[in-house]
């Protein structure tokens, strides 16, 4: 039985939002423990993640870090880390996909956005291509990334595309299944109930400002 949740991050999306997608279409209840510059600057808190760094997640008081790790904890807690061990290792590649992308994505954003960012559009369609493709062989792309079932790395590559979406808004032209996938996604009616919410709509993308 899953405790009480609690995300601990700064007041973006970042690395907290599959999380957040992943809890509110699987209906979840959980508390924002907003991380301010200036709680962050004492260093309490840093010290006290074994990584120094945030997200922080609660389940009840078993406490985590790291993003994809908490994602996992919330897929075997809610049924969301596929139907046999098959699919789980499929989970697992795809997601280590993600995290190469978001690793990329992040390093524009936080390091070379002005002078790197028109030389990372073009990249694009090769970063996004496997995905289209694992989409394809998946039942024709008409449902997730592996399955037949929703799973946490749906959550986690919608992030990664909606952030690419906002920072490229035609990078999905040329990829009809994974567009039709953000559509469907977005449509589901928690989570859309969630990417409506004002909470959502306020939240910055990025901590500098960049998107
Ligand atoms: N691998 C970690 C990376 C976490 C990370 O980079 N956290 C950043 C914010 S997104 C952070 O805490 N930065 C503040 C610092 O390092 O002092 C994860 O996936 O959670």
């Amino acid at each position: 039985m899953p405790g009480k949740y609690t995300l601990t991050y700064f007041p973006v999306r970042g690395r907290g939002e599959a999380t957040r997608m992943l809890l509110a279409d699987q209906k979840q209840e959980w508390t924002e423990d907003v991380v301010t510059g200036e709680i962050w600057q004492k260093g309490d808190l840093k010290k006290s993640c074994v990584f120094g760094q945030v997200p922080r997640f609660q389940d009840g008081d078993f406490v985590l870090v790291q993003s994809n790790a908490i994602l996992r904890h919330l897929a075997r807690n809610h049924g969301l880390y596929g139907q046999d061990a098959r699919e789980a290792t499929l989970l697992d590649m795809v997601n280590d996909g993600v995290e190469d992308l978001r690793v990329k994505y992040a390093r524009l954003i936080y390091q070379n956005y002005d002078a790197g960012k028109a030389e990372y559009i073009e990249a694009l369609p090769a970063q996004l291509r496997p995905f289209e493709n694992l989409l394809a062989q998946n039942d024709g792309g008409k449902g997730f990334i592996v399955g037949k079932k929703i799973s946490f790395v749906d959550y986690n590559l919608l992030d990664i595309l909606q952030l690419h979406l906002v920072l490229a808004p035609n990078c999905l032209d040329s990829f009809p299944l994974l567009a039709a996938y953000v559509q469907r996604l977005n449509a589901r009616p928690h989570l859309k109930t969630y990417l409506e919410s004002e909470g959502r709509k306020q939240r910055p993308i990025n901590n500098n400002g960049k998107q």
